[in-house]
């Protein structure tokens, strides 16, 4: 054996044990909604996402909030931390993932995606309510919100904004990635429900633009 060959084995080895993103656009599927809102499901874009996950739960400064509700203050049911445009993400693989989808709906959405709110859904009891993200521009504006899920999936729903049954229901977990575009802020909500069944932790990265919460 030349030794030349043997940092290419080193490599790949490396590179096995790591998470990795696959071809963004293999298995890509859009699901146009009404009113100009449409949601992009790619299963398993981060490969080897077990280590990503693992890695996420110690190495980010995870807090609870709380928040008003009436007159009382209440715990927010799942623990965040919020990464700003200039902030160092917390693994090296969100910042490349976050170019890529910048690259990829640059054309759609013209500007890049910057910030990176980060959850850890502990279990079912952890949930997100149904909302929309329109706090900033994104009430005004179509805007993307793209979605890694990392960890045990957790059903994503979506409905039309002022109630409905639910139109769409995508299980999201293990690398999968879901994005919210066009109008979807606006004229539907978004919810990722409580369950009284038994379900391991859940991690999701939010990308968004500038000015978009
Ligand atoms: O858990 C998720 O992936 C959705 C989170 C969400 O909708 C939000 O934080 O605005
Ligand atoms: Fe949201």
């Amino acid at each position: 054996m030349s030794l030349t060959t043997q940092p290419s084995l080193l490599d790949d080895v490396a590179e096995d044990a790591g998470p990795r993103l696959g071809e963004l656009t293999e298995g890509l599927v859009r699901h146009e909604l009404s009113r100009g809102a449409w949601v992009d499901v790619r299963p398993g874009w981060v490969e080897s996402s077990g280590a990503l996950f693992e890695h996420l739960l110690t190495a980010v400064p995870w807090r609870a909030e709380r928040r008003q509700m009436y007159e009382r203050e209440v715990d927010v049911p799942r623990l965040l931390c919020f990464y700003g445009e200039e902030a160092l993400l917390p693994h090296p693989l969100l910042a490349r993932a976050r170019d890529a989808l910048s690259a990829h709906y640059l054309p759609e959405l013209g500007e890049p995606l910057r910030t990176a709110g980060l959850c850890l859904y502990r279990d079912g009891r952890d949930g997100v309510a149904w909302h929309g993200d329109r706090l900033g521009r994104s009430s005004r504006e179509d805007t993307v919100v793209a979605i890694l899920s990392l960890g045990a999936p957790r059903p994503l729903v979506l409905r039309p904004r002022g109630g409905g049954p639910t139109a769409l229901r995508v299980p999201v977990g293990h690398g999968d990635l879901l994005v919210m575009g066009g109008s979807c802020q606006r004229t539907w909500e978004h919810a990722v429900p409580k369950t009284s069944r038994p379900v391991g932790p859940r991690v999701s990265v939010q990308l968004r633009p500038r000015g978009v919460r």
